[in-house]
């Protein structure tokens, strides 16, 4: 790709008039509406319509896939794919964009198996010499299905996640204009590693985040999405991209695993809290329940209720994985411990270390193993081991 790829899309500022002359930017825009936009574009550099980089936007449900009727089933009632594209319908004019449906669903019921299915775009929009792929998506467990395409995919495009907290028929829907700066973002040089892979990512509210690090913190905020200490990869101004982080995954590469083994994977996540029980656990080593593997959120840098401490132990000694994270937000469960009997997952959420697991256990079943897959990301990195302070 060129080194102009980037400049055939329009900056926030002539964004924002575009839809400020589109009469907002709902998918009810009409075409009285789309008209004065067109008027607009007058006064922008556009690209031939046979140098526009093809996109592949893949769709799940979600509030940026839903209208404001959907807000009592929580906002998964999918509007159409070419409804999104047409809510911003200056995109048409810099890219070329392709629609695949992966799953029509709310991001809370997604499976295993959607993953997978994005998974598969992703790959095949890379095949079809797609510049990029953007993944519409609810917010709820977007940061799931991120982070497990970040760990299955080896891609040389970039892969971004987008979704919305508002309604594509709302006053201010963020959908559209996160959609815009998605493709600016996958057409950028700058997200086209050829050493490694090209990463996957998250936009919302004009920040793009890593697959690894990001989170839903706020269930209601546009300003949802934080990467903890890491921080954000970068954030968009009205002319110009900031980048904080080099762009590229911060996961492990996991792109050996068995795909298709992922959905049979069974990994039940146990919570501690005072007093806490851990039953499925008791009934695995019992052999009365069939799990793969165990993820168990700890409190602060380590620590459960006695009767997890109690089953963790047994369901090790069982010879089935157990993971380990904290249910702080920010910063990481202790490091894994020299016998072994632990894989710290580092500041992963619970949920997120599920997913690790679920994708690690296609490769081994080996505690010291898939210890290995968790440092081979780049999580921060330790100077000076605690140990000699
Ligand atoms: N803002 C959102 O997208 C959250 C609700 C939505 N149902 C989801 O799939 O996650």
């Amino acid at each position: 790709m060129g080194d102009e790829t980037g400049s055939f899309l329009p900056n926030r500022r002539s964004f924002l008039q575009l839809a400020g002359a589109a009469g907002g930017t709902a998918l009810a825009s009409g075409a009285a509406t789309a008209q004065s936009a067109e008027e607009m574009l007058e006064d922008v550099e556009l690209p031939d319509e046979d140098e526009r980089p093809l996109v592949r936007l893949v769709q799940t449900g979600g509030t940026i896939a839903s209208t404001e009727e959907a807000a009592d089933e929580g906002y998964s009632l999918s509007e159409e794919a070419d409804a999104i594209v047409e809510s911003v319908p200056e995109l048409e004019h810099f890219v070329d964009i392709e629609i695949a449906e992966a799953a029509q669903k709310g991001s809370p019921s997604l499976l295993v198996e959607d993953y997978v299915s994005v998974a598969k775009a992703a790959k095949q929009a890379e095949e079809d010499g797609a510049a990029g792929v953007i993944v519409t998506h609810g917010t709820n467990t977007i940061e799931e299905d991120a982070y497990f395409n970040d760990l299955v995919l080896d891609l040389d495009i970039p892969v971004v996640f987008v979704g919305a907290m508002r309604p594509a028929d709302a006053i201010v829907a963020d959908g559209p204009s996160n959609l815009l700066l998605a493709a600016r973002l996958v057409t950028r040089n700058e997200f086209h590693l050829s050493d490694e892979p090209s990463g996957v990512y998250a936009l919302l509210n004009e920040t793009v985040h890593a697959a690894r690090d990001i989170m839903k913190s706020d269930a209601w905020s546009l300003e949802t999405f934080s990467s903890g200490s890491p921080g954000p990869i970068a954030r968009f101004t009205d002319d110009e991209i900031l980048i904080y982080r080099e762009p590229g995954s911060y996961s492990s590469n996991l792109s050996d695993c068995d795909l298709e083994a992922t959905p049979e994977m069974t990994v039940p996540i146990v919570a501690t809290g005072a007093g806490a029980e851990a039953p499925l656990m008791e009934q695995a080593v019992n052999g009365k329940y069939d799990a793969d593997g165990f993820a168990v959120q700890h409190s602060g840098r380590g620590g459960t209720s006695p009767a997890i401490s109690d089953a963790v132990e047994a369901t090790l000694d069982a010879g089935i994985p157990v993971v380990s994270s904290t249910r702080n937000f920010d910063g990481p469960a202790s490091p894994s411990d020299e016998e072994g009997t632990d894989v710290s997952m580092e500041d992963l959420p619970v949920w997120k270390a599920r997913i690790h697991l679920i994708v690690a256990l296609t490769i081994t079943s080996d505690l010291e193993e898939i210890r290995e897959t968790v440092e081979a990301g780049k999580y921060g990195t330790a100077i000076v081991p605690t140990s000699t302070l």
